[in-house]
C-alpha cells in the first residue's frame, strides 16, 4: 500500500462493534506529521472508542492501524494520551509532582537534574505550583484535569492525544490552555476531541465527525452542525 510521505498513524478500513452494535464503520483516515485534527460528533458516536484503536488501547473488530517514521512502519510512536475518563483511581496515595512526573518513566536516558526541571516547569505551565506535593484525592476535578494533562504533554510526544482537554476547566484556565495546545501545535501532531470547537476550530488544520463513521469537513461546519456535508 502507498502512503503519502509524511503519513504517520493511518487506520485501514477500521470497524468496531460491540456484540451486534457497530461503533465504528469502515474508518480509513491518514493522519499526518504535524496536523492538528480536531474531532467532535454526537455522545455515544465513537470519539471515544476511535482514540483507543488509534493509541492501539484497543483492537479494532476489523482493519488495522499502522504506524511509520520516515515512511518506515513502527511498532511504537511516542504518544502522550490525556484520557476522559480518568483511570486514575483518585485515592490512590499519590502527589501531583509523582502524577505528572510518571509521564517520563519511558524516557530511559534522561539525567536527573533535567527530569527535576521538566517536571517542576511542567507544574508551573499547569498552574498547580500551590499544590505540587498534594496527593490528587484532594484536588478539585479542574486541578486533577491539569495534572493528567502535565503528566500526557511532560515528555514532548511526538503525538498529543486529547479527549476533551476543557472538563472541568474554568474559564481562565481555559485561555492559558488554548496558549499551551497552540505552542505544543508548532512542532507536534495533536489529534483533539472536544465538544467546544468554537476555539480549537481555528488552531486545526483538519476537522473531523465522528458519527459511526467518519466525515472530514470544511472547519466552519465543525461547530455548527453535528453532522456535516460530506464533500
Ligand atoms: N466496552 C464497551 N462495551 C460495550 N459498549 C461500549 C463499550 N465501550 C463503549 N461502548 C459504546 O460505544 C459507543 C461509543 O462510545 P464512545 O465513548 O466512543 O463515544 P463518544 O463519541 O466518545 O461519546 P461522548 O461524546 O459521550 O464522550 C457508546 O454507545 C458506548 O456505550
Amino acid at each position: 500500500m502507498q502512503y503519502p510521505d509524511n503519513s504517520i498513524i493511518t487506520l485501514d478500513h477500521v470497524w468496531k462493534r460491540y456484540d451486534n452494535k457497530v461503533i465504528l464503520k469502515d474508518v480509513n483516515l491518514d493522519i499526518h506529521k504535524g496536523d492538528f485534527v480536531a474531532v467532535t460528533g454526537p455522545n455515544g458516536g465513537g470519539k471515544t472508542t476511535l482514540l483507543r484503536i488509534i493509541l492501539h488501547l484497543l483492537k479494532p473488530t476489523q482493519g488495522r492501524v499502522t504506524y511509520r517514521r520516515d515512511n518506515v512502519e513502527v511498532k511504537k510512536l511516542p504518544i502522550g494520551y490525556l484520557p476522559q475518563k480518568n483511570l486514575i483511581d483518585s485515592r490512590f496515595p499519590i502527589t501531583v509532582r509523582e502524577t505528572i512526573a510518571s509521564g517520563l518513566l519511558a524516557e530511559k536516558n534522561i539525567q536527573r537534574d533535567e527530569c527535576d526541571k521538566r517536571i517542576s516547569d511542567t507544574i508551573s505551565l499547569m498552574g498547580l505550583d500551590a499544590h505540587s506535593d498534594a496527593s490528587i484525592g484532594d484536588l478539585s476535578g479542574g486541578q486533577l484535569q491539569r495534572t493528567l494533562l502535565g503528566r500526557a504533554l511532560i515528555s514532548n510526544p511526538e503525538v498529543l492525544v486529547l479527549d476533551e482537554p476543557l472538563s472541568y476547566i474554568d474559564k481562565a484556565f481555559e485561555h492559558h490552555l488554548y496558549d499551551i495546545i497552540a505552542d505544543i501545535a508548532r512542532n507536534t501532531t495533536i489529534i483533539l476531541v472536544s465538544h467546544e470547537m468554537s476555539t480549537i476550530s481555528g488552531m486545526a488544520n483538519r476537522h473531523i465527525i465522528v458519527d459511526h463513521s467518519i466525515h472530514e469537513c470544511h472547519a466552519s461546519h465543525h461547530y455548527v452542525h453535528s453532522t456535516c456535508d460530506e464533500a
